[in-house]
């Protein structure tokens, strides 16, 4: 048999195995790296973090992402090399973390790695007759498994759209593998670039079980804060909008939008929720005017209402739900505020009630996906329009 089939074979068998998990979000503010020991899989996965980092983007690394990010016109040529490119910087990334904990590579048995998304194209946004969802993620799994000599398994969200499924949300996965409760309803809460949700029905029934994008979480904020002054990435303890107040026409106009109308689930990015987005809802309510601070602070209503309306569309006013939060719109306590009040049935923690850092979560819940696809079986969550794809995950790359 090849070599790296009886390695692979290796990985799977063991009872337990050390999985890297990366993630780079849609914030682009660095890549996520967890060192995830697994015990079992299936409903029976035991997963300990070992080690966490957040490796920054540099500057230029960031305008390199932008030329393409949420682009529908970019340079090919820069496209192609940015795949490769990408590839060997994570590559580069985790040998270093691996170095600065102590951790030889032959320690671990693979890397999940989630790639850069550059773009993500669901039906309902590219609109094209025809046309299947898509998205597209960098960082080509090939060169992380040279590059740094371990079994690399990338590209998750691939297969999903193939089996039928927008691409994402990818957390409904390991969210229900490790984080449900019996007797308890759960909502598992990330404040990303974009705002997501799993339920987790304290029945433990998995056909309840769903997961879905809701709206904007940070990208606006981001996004004007680094106009209003390009040497900040986002607003510092939400401390901009929480001078501002409001403005309650532009507030119902972001809320026009049609995607918050559709069934859940469903699946958005900064493509749709960009700048350009805000400034012609800004045009058509006369509101070009308002100072920064009245803008994010309208902007961080935002991100709320769409949070709260999903929560509502799903579950009603009034049901009973343990919300535990992840994601870095944590560290923005208006953003935060916002939210509780617009849920006033719900009960607030974040991850670490559940034994799982909320700016790790990410990377750990690609480690799981991955810890699946080596020794797991296809799940089968969700019923009717809310079944998700029961397929194994991922592309694996061998490192010779
Ligand atoms: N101290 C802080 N104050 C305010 N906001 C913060 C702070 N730290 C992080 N954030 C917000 O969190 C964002 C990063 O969040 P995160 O890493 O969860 O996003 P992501 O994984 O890139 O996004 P996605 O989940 O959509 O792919 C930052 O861009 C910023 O908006
Ligand atoms: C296409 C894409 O990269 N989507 C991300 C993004 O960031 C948050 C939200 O939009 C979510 O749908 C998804 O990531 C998480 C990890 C997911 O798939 O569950």
């Amino acid at each position: 048999m090849n070599a790296n089939l009886t390695r692979l074979m290796a990985a799977a068998q063991k009872p337990a195995r050390r999985i890297v998990g990366l993630m780079s979000g849609t914030s682009l503010d660095g890549l996520d790296v967890a060192l995830c020991h697994f015990a079992g899989h299936g409903p029976a996965t035991r997963v300990i973090v070992e080690h966490f980092a957040t490796v920054p983007y540099q500057q230029a690394v960031r305008q390199e992402i932008r030329r393409v990010f949420a682009r529908p016109e970019v340079e090919l040529q820069h496209l192609t090399l940015l795949h490769a490119w990408l590839g060997r910087l994570h590559a580069d990334m985790v040998l270093s973390c691996l170095r600065s904990w102590q951790v030889e590579t032959c320690e671990v048995d693979a890397i999940a790695s989630h790639g850069q998304t550059v773009f993500h194209a669901p039906r309902h946004q590219h609109g094209r007759a025809g046309w299947p969802n898509a998205t597209l993620q960098l960082g080509d799994g090939d060169h992380l498994a040279v590059q740094t000599g371990i079994l690399t398994i990338s590209d998750f969200r691939q297969k999903h759209v193939a089996a039928g499924g927008q691409g994402a949300p990818l957390a409904v996965y390991g969210d229900y593998l490790v984080f449900s409760q019996p007797g308890e309803d759960r909502l598992l809460l990330n404040l990303g670039g974009i705002a997501n949700f799993t339920f987790l029905p304290g029945t433990l029934a998995a056909t309840e079980v769903f997961s879905t994008d809701v709206g904007p979480g940070n990208t606006l904020l981001d996004a004007f804060v680094r106009e209003f002054d390009p040497t900040k990435s986002y607003d510092e303890q939400g401390a901009l909008a929480a001078q501002g107040r409001a403005n309650e026409a532009l507030l119902a106009e972001l809320l026009g939008q049609p995607f918050f109308g559709e069934a859940l689930p469903k699946t958005t990015g900064p493509e749709l929720f960009s700048p350009a987005y805000v400034r012609a809802a800004q045009q058509r309510t006369g509101t070009g005017h308002l100072s920064p601070a009245d803008l994010l602070a309208t902007l961080t209503e935002f991100s709320a209402a769409g949070i709260a309306l999903a929560v509502t569309q799903a579950f009603g006013p009034t049901r009973l739900l343990h919300v535990y939060v992840s994601g870095g719109g944590l560290h923005n306590p208006t953003l935060l505020a916002a939210i509780e009040r617009r849920l006033p049935q719900a009960r607030f923690a974040t991850t670490d009630a559940l034994g799982i850092a909320p700016d790790a979560k990410e990377a750990v819940l690609f480690a799981i996906l991955a810890n699946e696809t080596l020794a797991g079986n296809p799940l089968s969550i969700g019923h009717g329009p809310q079944q998700v794809p029961a397929v194994a995950l991922g592309k694996i790359s061998f490192p010779g």
